[in-house]
């Protein structure tokens, strides 16, 4: 498998009174990324953050930013994110579903703003990824992953989006493991109730980005469990290649 382990530390778990502290303590204890929840209280019921707050945090540290866009509207934060030094942009695939429910006949439009998004995306040197709810089924990113100019991450959402600190949903490792069949080099992204007790099912089912928000910033060694994961996904990837 051509995919590298990432620990990604949601920082919606973090003290925002001292987010660049708090990043810089999740890199120190070995984190690969950080993960921004970007919440517009519209398409989740949360309100979190937005290109400001990823444009002071930029300010501190060189760290790749996997944001995760839970909006409506993704295309209108493409430029503000990219200004504000975004690194990966993860839209939610479900966003143009009323699209193409009211609208069946403009199937082939809805395919061209993804289109349209993805490589807007790339073209302001951020990397793209399709995020999906738990009810949503794993073929409606397929397109996505297979177009000419295609997403390089798919997020598989393991509680329904909108806060952190909830159960861990099992089942939709069949959607991990049909995709890491499907796509053995694409970056596969898990994102919910991930810590010490869930991580060898996301792993062995092939997940190799892992968020994780209250398991890291809830324990007393923050360290151990991101080497923990590390380690999970090390040792499940070994097994997957064989
Ligand atoms: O996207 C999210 C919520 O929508 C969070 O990133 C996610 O829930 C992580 O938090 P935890 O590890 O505590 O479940």
């Amino acid at each position: 498998m051509g995919v590298t382990p990432k620990i990604a530390p949601s920082m919606l778990s973090s003290d925002f009174a001292n987010l660049a502290s708090e990043s810089h303590r999740m890199l120190n204890l070995g984190a690969d990324w950080l993960h921004m929840d970007i919440m517009d209280g519209h398409f989740v019921p949360n309100l979190t953050i937005g290109a400001p707050v990823i444009e002071s945090l930029r300010k501190h540290t060189k760290a790749y930013l996997d944001c995760h866009l839970m909006v409506t509207n993704p295309l209108d934060y493409v430029e503000p994110l990219a200004k504000a030094g975004a690194s990966g942009f993860t839209f939610h695939v479900e966003t143009s579903k009323s699209w193409s429910f009211y609208f069946l006949l403009l199937w082939f439009f809805w395919i061209d703003d993804w289109k349209e998004l993805i490589q807007k995306i790339k073209s302001h040197g951020m990397r793209p990824g399709v995020a999906l709810k738990p009810g949503t089924p794993i073929e409606e990113v397929y397109p996505l992953v297979e177009a000419d100019n295609p997403v390089e991450m798919v997020l598989v959402m393991t509680v329904e989006p909108g806060f952190g600190g909830q159960k861990f949903m099992p089942e939709m490792m069949d959607k991990v493991r049909i995709l890491r069949m499907k796509f053995p080099s694409l970056d596969i992204e898990v994102d919910g109730g991930l810590g010490p007790s869930t991580i060898d099912v996301a792993a062995s089912a092939g997940a190799n980005c892992i968020v994780a928000g209250s398991s890291v910033f809830g324990a007393p060694e923050p360290a151990q469990v991101i080497s923990l994961l590390r380690n999970s996904v090390e040792k499940a990837q070994q097994t997957l290649i064989q």
